[in-house]
């Protein structure tokens, strides 16, 4: 059958970047999508944002929902402290296999632990399987009308600790209303909008860093 969009991505980046060097495989990708097929990976753009606040929360335990093909898994792990790792959640075994193919070409697979599933089902499991007991920083780049089940699943399982730091992705294109609802509004939550645009277009598209307050 022909291949995916991920696949053809995952030859880009064998082709185009230099095994065990995360920056070359992050401009591959984005020279993959800017010149033969838009993908939607986070991007430059909103990349760069997303470093600034992984920088700045220094997280010592890191969550990302939505894999697809581990482009924001390389940018956030390359960032990482020494021993820090992050989980990150895919559930199509075809974007899963690439996304570990992509991270490992970054020789970033030692700070990734990538789990197959759903977030719903996931997320419950996450004090148990993996020792976590709340989270330092979670970057939401899934399904986007599952961005605000999960969040509560959060504070149901307990998960979230004063000042954890939740980043999401496509705010306002293809959007994400409900959850901007409910974590500009809600008195547990401090909100900050960081405009950008969509990767690799002039479309307004940007991220909602939301602080958990207890
Ligand atoms: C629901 N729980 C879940 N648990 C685990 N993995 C999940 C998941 N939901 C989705 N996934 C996976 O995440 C990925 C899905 C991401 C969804 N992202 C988008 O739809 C998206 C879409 C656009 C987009 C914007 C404009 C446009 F015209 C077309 C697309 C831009 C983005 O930046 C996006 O993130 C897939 O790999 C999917 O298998
Ligand atoms: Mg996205």
């Amino acid at each position: 059958t022909r291949s995916t969009r991920p696949q053809r991505m995952l030859k880009a980046v064998q082709k185009n970047g230099t095994k065990g060097n995360p920056e070359s495989v992050i401009s591959a990708i984005d020279y993959f999508c800017k010149h033969s097929e838009w993908a939607m990976n986070v991007g430059d753009e909103k990349g760069s944002i997303l470093d600034s606040v992984v920088t700045e929360v220094n997280p010592s335990t890191v969550l990302e929902l939505g894999t697809y093909c581990g482009y924001s898994t390389v940018r956030i792990a390359r960032l990482l402290s020494p021993g820090t790792k992050l989980i990150t959640l895919e559930f199509n075994p075809v974007n899963a296999a690439v996304a570990r193919q992509i991270i490992a070409y970054a020789g970033l697979q030692d700070k990734v632990i990538l789990v197959e599933g759903s977030s719903g089902d996931l997320i419950p499991q996450m004090k148990e399987r993996f020792g976590i007991m709340t989270f330092d920083f979670i970057f939401l780049d899934h399904w986007k009308d599952r961005y605000l089940p999960d969040i509560k699943l959060f504070e149901e399982c307990g998960l979230l600790r004063k000042g954890s730091v939740l980043l999401a992705d496509n705010v306002i294109c293809p959007g994400t209303p409900e959850y901007l609802e409910y974590v500009r509004n809600s008195p547990r939550y401090e909100s900050k909008y960081y405009p950008a645009h969509l990767e690799y277009t002039k479309v307004e598209d940007g991220l909602e860093k939301s602080v958990f307050l207890g």
